[in-house]
């Protein structure tokens, strides 16, 4: 765990310090995008056209916000257009790293033994942390994006006009775009950092905060979901998947991990259900790792379990029937 500082490698926790035990998420550094004919995204520069065996994706399955991007990439049709390099799940003092000699959690583009290697090719003098998701242009050498919500944007709809994807489906149509954002930022402050939040605070009140609007959050989201199948009414979006991620690692990890414990997401009928409902969508299993989640966590994580012993349980099931279908 640590972070490069003028490309070099320094081994340190996060630090609460300064924000009286609050933890606070750094913003993401290379925010350039995709499109479909390489004009500038919303910010950044351009000269990053959708082209296909151009572009690899680095990702932890352990993690949130890499697991968007899977579920997009799978979901759209992309696997054969954009190849995928998984680290190793332990994230210890030399932050994410590959496992060479293993075929599943090897650097297929530059044989690199850390994530780090790969931002400081991009950038020699880069100061930040080195985070997955992680977008890399093969032509160009260098970092596209590290931030997992512009990736999935860009997922679906730059490579539509490639062969075999998707341009079907719309995960942020014209039409609900407002009502998505709205539901994205309280699900992104209160439930998906909401939960590291909880996590990582190192004093009593900021935990409790944290808690506290975890699940007054989770409240309102079973409340939403009671009688519409989706966050945004009838159609599957991009919250629905935003909010999936920290849903399905919940019990396993957020509940005692996290200290997020007055109840699982097993407790709230409706919550459950719709996990299940979106467990289910053909392709969506095989981009959920259990064993991953679990092991990075309570391993990369020594501040909160020093031990580094993952447990046993829960045991979980998110098949069989969860009756969302009955709602269209
Ligand atoms: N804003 C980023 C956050 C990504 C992020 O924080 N990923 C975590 C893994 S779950 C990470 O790589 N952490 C390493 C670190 O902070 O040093 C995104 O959504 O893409």
């Amino acid at each position: 765990m640590g972070l490069l500082v003028d490309g070099k490698w320094h081994d340190q926790w996060y630090d609460t310090d300064k924000t009286g035990g609050k933890f606070e998420r750094e913003a993401a550094r290379f925010r350039n995008w995709v499109t479909s004919d390489g004009s500038a995204g919303a910010d950044g520069e351009g000269g990053f056209p959708a082209e296909s065996g151009r572009y690899h994706l680095y990702v932890s399955m352990a993690c949130p916000w890499a697991h968007r991007t899977l579920i997009f990439r799978k979901l759209k049709g992309l696997e054969k257009h954009i190849s995928v390099s998984v680290v190793h799940p332990d994230m210890v003092e030399n932050g994410w790293e590959f496992r060479p000699e293993s075929e599943q959690h090897r650097d297929h583009v530059h044989g690199a033994r850390f994530l780090h290697e790969v931002y400081t090719r991009a950038a020699p003098d880069y100061s930040g942390r080195v985070t997955v998701p992680t977008l890399w242009d093969r032509q160009r050498e260098t970092i596209v994006s590290n931030e997992s919500a512009d990736i999935i944007r860009m997922f679906n709809s730059a490579f539509d006009h490639l062969d075999g994807v998707r341009a079907d489906l719309d995960f942020y149509p014209e039409g609900l775009r407002e009502e998505i954002d709205g539901v994205n930022e309280r699900v992104y402050h209160t439930v998906n950092n909401g939960v590291y939040k909880a996590g990582f605070a190192t004093a009593q009140d900021k935990y409790e905060q944290a808690y506290g609007e975890l699940f007054d959050s989770l409240d309102w989201l079973e409340e939403r979901l009671t009688g519409q199948r989706y966050l945004t009414g009838s159609q599957l979006t991009e919250a629905d998947w935003r909010l999936f991620t920290t849903l399905i690692r919940f019990d396993a990890v957020y509940f005692s991990h996290f200290k997020c414990n007055r109840q699982r997401i097993a407790d709230f009928p409706v919550l459950s259900d719709f996990l299940k409902d979106l467990y289910q969508v053909p392709g969506v299993a095989e981009t959920v790792d259990i064993d991953q989640i679990k092991r990075h966590y309570y391993v990369s994580q020594r501040t909160i379990n020093p031990t580094q012993v993952v447990p046993v349980g829960p045991e979980l099931s998110f098949d069989g029937p969860h009756g969302r279908d009955l709602l269209d």
